[in-house]
């Protein structure tokens, strides 16, 4: 992954960090960036900010640090899909700084497919990417944002009041689906089958 311009991650130059398997600790000082790489993975694969920062630019790096109007943002994740092709979701954003207040703004983003060394654009649409990265990876939006990459201020999600933890148990287990399937199974019972052939068969004189 790559981060650039994202809070203590400076503008000027992307700095990758590599993952490795089975296993990669992040250990750094307080405030070192450890919750900024989560948070940037989690934004690169789901499209979703940290708590609380869609209003001020605070996952953005600040322009003032560096006596700036504006700061772009980027976040790039090379991965591999379920089938094994080499992908690489590339994320943008922007933040400028007005008279009285910040606006930030997600610029397009990219998916690109790698095979045979050869780029393929899959889209370029940040909703679309929302929804397509997940796929590719092979695990739910729900899973990614609630379990594999839970913000640390969102980490009591389970202790939340009944209905709260319900609805996130439907999103995490997709129960949605089941509930669906058990609705068409009833529609098809009540639904009176047709005659079947063999039964007009018997019944015809010969
Ligand atoms: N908008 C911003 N622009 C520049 N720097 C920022 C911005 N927002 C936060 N920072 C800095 O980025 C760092 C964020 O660190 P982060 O929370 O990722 O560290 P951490 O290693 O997880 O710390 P801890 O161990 O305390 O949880 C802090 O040093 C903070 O001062």
């Amino acid at each position: 992954m790559m981060i650039q311009g994202i809070r203590s991650f400076g503008p000027e130059k992307g700095e990758t960090i590599i993952f490795t398997a089975p296993l990669t600790l992040i250990v750094g000082w307080n405030g070192s960036g450890k919750t900024t790489i989560i948070e940037s993975l989690k934004y690169a694969t789901t499209g979703d900010l940290p708590p609380n920062s869609k209003t001020g630019g605070a996952f953005i790096h600040d322009p003032k640090l560096r006596n700036e109007k504006e700061v772009l943002a980027q976040v790039k994740l090379s991965f591999r899909s379920t089938s094994g092709v080499r992908m690489v979701a590339t994320r943008n954003l922007q933040v400028t700084v007005k008279k009285t207040a910040r606006s930030q703004k997600t610029l397009e983003g990219s998916l690109l497919m790698i095979k045979d060394g050869e780029k393929h654009s899959i889209s370029t649409r940040v909703a679309e990417l929302d929804q397509i990265i997940p796929q590719y990876l092979g695990v739910s939006k729900a899973i990614l944002e609630n379990v594999i990459f839970c913000h640390q201020e969102d980490s009591l999600w389970p202790m939340s009041d009944p209905s709260t933890l319900k609805k996130k148990f439907d999103e995490i287990f997709e129960a949605l689906k089941y509930t669906k399937a058990i609705d068409n199974i009833k529609m098809i019972r009540k639904t009176p089958s047709p005659p079947s052939n063999s039964a007009y068969a018997t019944s015809t004189p010969s």
